[in-house]
């Protein structure tokens, strides 16, 4: 069906508001102005709403195969479709891995079959994650892997890493690292800082994620390889991510809606919502992130939405599982915290969203210009709701925002324009 997208805001070049039309023909932007007339498409009423390219999350969890309990293709898309999300990019570490391009064949099938939104899978750096053997890199681009990482795990040993990004390099694609040196961890569940100190638990330092950082981003410079930082959260991280952007090293790094929105100060008890990795950092380390996305040494936003099921998140602090839900919640937590109270402009936040993931990958998502895709939502900076776990489509629960109130929530989400999610009422 081609649709007219009717007198919505969109935000132009220079930020502003700019009443538009838009004009969607098989799939595509076709037009965008003032007074289109109709040629026969379902014209939809966008009065009163921002609408902007659908947003990309390149960190997420979707766990199908192997955690069909946590969240599946299925669920885990749509909740995408609802947080405003039209590309998404899910996480290897699924049982199994996929770490042939056969395992990367049978997810593309899966995908194709039940995904709601477009769906970019990573395809693992080592065998079974296990970070010592490579995987093929070249049999994996050639089955649609999107990029390689271990996420999940740091790559613990330099050399791995070093022939990784060689071949990385070779390939033209990129390794997209979570950086935990285990040999500086001695068990934990929060970060080493006040909120450990205040328990009297043993806490995950901030050094196991900047000293991998700083080796990588050496082996990056020596292998010219495009190497991207997952969930970066400390102030150390960003210093070393900064130094390397202005010596020339290809680096980009993303950071998590909730480490710019809590620290570990924030954390009421050791309960398990709380609980992610990395840690939620000391307030020094979140100040620093957020400096970091305003001078742009980090790159974009990610939620890393890592569902787990509920009876695992209460099997107490020292074994729940890390990880907390993100992709219903992203905007509207980012949008009143931050661009309600003048911290970030609109522009910025919905960049970071779009723009900033797609450009730091060469996808051709994230933009309204003419000839491409018709991924556009609509979102409504009007309307004030708590975030209630009950009403989300994920079937992961584990959130630290219940009860905040929020402004921009989305209404509509179309996907190669395609409505694969509308909150009902004039959309359906
Ligand atoms: N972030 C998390 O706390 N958990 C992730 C793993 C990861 O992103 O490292 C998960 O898969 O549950
Ligand atoms: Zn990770
Ligand atoms: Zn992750």
């Amino acid at each position: 069906m081609n649709y007219l997208l009717k007198n919505g805001m969109i935000l132009t070049e220079n930020g502003e508001m700019q009443k538009s039309d838009i004009r969607i023909k098989s799939g595509k932007i076709y037009e965008v102005g003032t007074h289109l007339e109709n040629h026969g498409e379902k014209e939809i009423s966008a009065d009163s709403y921002l609408v902007t390219p659908g947003f990309l999350d390149l960190h997420i969890h979707l766990r199908e195969p192997g955690g069909e309990h946590k969240e599946t293709i299925d669920t885990g898309t749509l909740a995408a479709a609802k947080g405003g999300f039209t590309t998404v990019a899910p996480m290897p570490n699924t049982k199994p891995v996929p770490d042939t391009p056969e395992q990367m064949e049978w997810l593309h099938k899966r995908i194709k079959e039940t995904a709601h939104v477009r769906v970019l899978p990573y395809a693992s750096i080592t065998m079974n994650q296990a970070g010592d053997e490579l995987t093929d890199f070249a049999g994996l681009k050639r089955a649609g892997a999107f990029a390689f990482t271990d996420d999940g795990v740091g790559v613990q040993t330099a050399s791995v890493m070093h022939e990784a990004m060689k071949r990385a390099a070779a390939q033209d694609m990129a390794i997209v690292a979570h950086c935990e040196d285990n040999s500086l961890i001695y068990g934990g569940a929060y970060h080493e800082g006040e909120f450990t100190k205040k328990h009297g638990i043993s806490g995950i330092p901030s050094i196991c994620e900047s000293v991998q950082i700083a080796r990588d981003v050496l082996l990056a410079e020596s292998t010219n390889c495009h190497y991207h930082v997952c969930h970066i959260s400390t102030k150390e991280s960003v210093r070393v991510v900064r130094e390397a952007k202005k010596a020339g090293i290809k680096v980009t790094a993303e950071v998590t809606p909730h480490h710019l929105l809590l620290c570990d100060e924030d954390i009421p008890s050791l309960d398990t919502n709380y609980k992610m990795n990395p840690p939620l950092r000391g307030k020094a380390d979140q100040k620093a992130l957020i400096e970091g996305l305003l001078d742009g040494t980090i790159d974009f936003i990610a939620t890393d939405h890592a569902p787990h099921a509920a009876e695992e998140k209460a099997k107490g602090y020292a074994s729940a599982p890390f990880g907390i839900v993100g992709l219903e919640t992203a905007f509207p937590l980012l949008y009143t915290n931050f661009v309600e109270k003048g911290i970030f402009t609109l522009k910025q936040l919905v960049d970071w969203l779009t723009i900033k993931p797609a450009e730091s990958f060469k996808l051709p998502y994230g933009t309204l210009k003419i000839g491409a895709s018709a991924d556009i939502i609509l979102l409504d900076l009007q309307n004030e709701k708590t975030i209630d776990p009950a009403q989300f489509l994920s079937k992961g629960k584990n959130t630290p925002f219940t009860n905040w109130n929020c402004k921009g929530w989305p209404v509509a989400t179309f996907v190669d324009g395609e409505l694969k999610w509308s909150d009902g009422g004039a959309f359906e």
